[in-house]
This record gives C-alpha cells, structure tokens and sequence, in this order.
C-alpha cells in the first residue's frame, strides 16, 4: 500500500504553484463534508461547520455552492440557518441565488420502480429505500451481502424506465438520476453564472459520483481534491471530512484562503 505523505495530503506541487485567481468553492455533502453513516438519516454534522461556510461564502464573494446527489431541502435543514447555492439529487436540482425550479411530480415509471424497491427492501432486513423524488436510492450498506443482488434489482428498474434516467453507482448504495443531470454539468453549468463566471473552481469530493466533477474543474484548470482513497481523476486529496474541516475552519477563521491553503490540509 502506498504511504500518504503527511500530513493527511497528496499534493502535485508543479501544479500547486501554478495555481492563481480567485476561488469559486464547490464541495460535496456525504463523505466530504460529514463522514459516511450506517444510514442516510444517521449523519453527524459538526455544528461549527455551516456557520464556518457561510464566513467562507462571504470572503468568496459568495462563489461557494454544495454539489450532492441529497434534496436541496435536506442539505438545508443540515445547514440551518443558512441556504447554500446548491446543486443537489447529483445537479437535476439547483438552487442559485435562492431561485429555483419546483421539482416535477415522479412519473409513473419511476413510482413502479420505487414500489419494486420498496418491496425487495421489505425481504432483507438493512435495505433502504431513499426516495428523493426526481431521484431514488437503494442503500445496502446495513446489508452488504446484498450488494449482488440490490445492484441487479437496480439494473433491472433503470432498464425497465429506460432512457430518461440513469443508474449511479455510490458507496454502497445505486440510484436512479435523472439521464441528463450529473455533478460536472451542475459545476459547467455554476461557473457560468454571476458571481462564479471567470474563477477558478476548487471541487472536493469522496465518491465515483463526484468523478465527473473533478473531470469539469481539471478541464476548467482548477483544483480537484479526492476525500479518501480510491481511484479517482482527482489531481489531489485529502485523507478524510475531517481533515477538510481542518482547512474550511482554519480558512473561515481568517486563515489563507488561496488555491494552496486548499492543499495545506
Ligand atoms: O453527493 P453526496 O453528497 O456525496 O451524496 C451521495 C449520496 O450520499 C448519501 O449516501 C451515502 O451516505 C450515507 C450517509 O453517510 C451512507 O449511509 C450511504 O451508504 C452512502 O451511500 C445519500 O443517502 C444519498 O442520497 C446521496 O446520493
């Protein structure tokens, strides 16, 4: 296994240093943020952090948004009392400026879906259905000798709704999205917009569903951060959600806030 270099950071120091401008901060909820739970609902949120993201909203000149595969409302009540920008359901749900499109109603073939999910999660105690409406969640981390047999059940929903919605694979855990949204179109999409246009993105990320993302900032020449180990086209990482605090409450302290200090973990 190969050893991480201290202190809880990989860095490519070539790029590190070529790195300039100004920031626009994208991060990711689950496993970046907050540390993976036995369940979606199980989370633990270090109740320094909303206020300390909101300070870093501030000093960016608000170009700082949540990307997650979470309902925005969710991601809300975890950040009480602030409203991020935010991408949420993996970018088929974004927040900008408090203005956002109402969710559609689920279709009929995405509520035959859940009904089958539901009923597979109803045989095997520690499955678990998570219905986010646009999108739903089958979780087998509580029983992940089931991991073969969730992930061909998800197979076969996404198979049977067809085209208009695709199959995301997670940490143990497959969802259905809707086909056109992903995290990377969400961030293109931010840095497009008043208040990101021209700034250089920094995205951290945990997970196979925040590839894409890092795929958008490395082509965008902005700074890609892996939580975590994994193959990843992260161009950098830190270990853990913990050692990200470490920067983001440093940062919103008055510490840094450069390209760099996102590497100084
Ligand atoms: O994009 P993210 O913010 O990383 O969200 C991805 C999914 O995260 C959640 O599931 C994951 O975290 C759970 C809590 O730690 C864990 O129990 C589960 O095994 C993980 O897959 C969330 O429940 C999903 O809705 C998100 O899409």
């Amino acid at each position: 296994m190969s050893e991480m270099p201290s202190p809880e950071i990989t860095k490519t120091p070539a790029k590190a240093a070529a790195l300039t401008g100004q920031i626009a901060l994208f991060l990711d909820f689950d496993g970046t943020l907050v540390e993976i739970a036995p369940s979606p609902e199980d989370v633990k949120i270090d109740r320094r952090l909303p206020g300390a993201l909101e300070a870093l909203r501030q000093r960016l000149g608000g170009a700082l948004a949540l990307v997650s595969g979470r309902p925005v409302g969710l991601l809300d009540e975890m950040m009480t009392p602030y409203r991020f920008d935010t991408a949420g359901l993996h970018g088929a749900q974004i927040r900008l400026d408090g203005a956002e499109a109402p969710l559609a109603a689920p279709s009929e073939a995405i509520k035959a879906a859940i009904r089958k999910m539901v009923r597979f999660a109803n045989a095997h105690i520690g499955v678990i259905v998570e219905d986010k409406r646009q999108s739903v969640a089958l979780h087998w981390r509580l029983a992940p000798s089931l991991a073969d047999e969730a992930l061909a059940l998800m197979e076969e929903v996404a198979t049977e709704i067809g085209p208009s919605m695709r199959l995301q694979r997670g940490k143990a855990v497959a969802e259905l999205v809707p086909a056109t949204a992903s995290k990377g179109g969400a961030i293109k999409w931010l840095l497009q917009q008043d208040g990101y246009v021209g700034r250089t993105p920094v995205f951290i990320g945990d997970d196979i569903t925040d590839e894409d993302g890092f795929a958008a900032v490395n082509a965008a020449d902005g700074l890609s951060i892996r939580i975590g180990d994994g193959e990843t086209c992260a161009r950098h990482r830190l270990a853990s959600p913990t050692a990200l605090r470490h920067v983001l409450l440093a940062a919103a302290e008055g510490g840094d806030l450069t390209l760099e200090s996102f590497l100084q973990g």
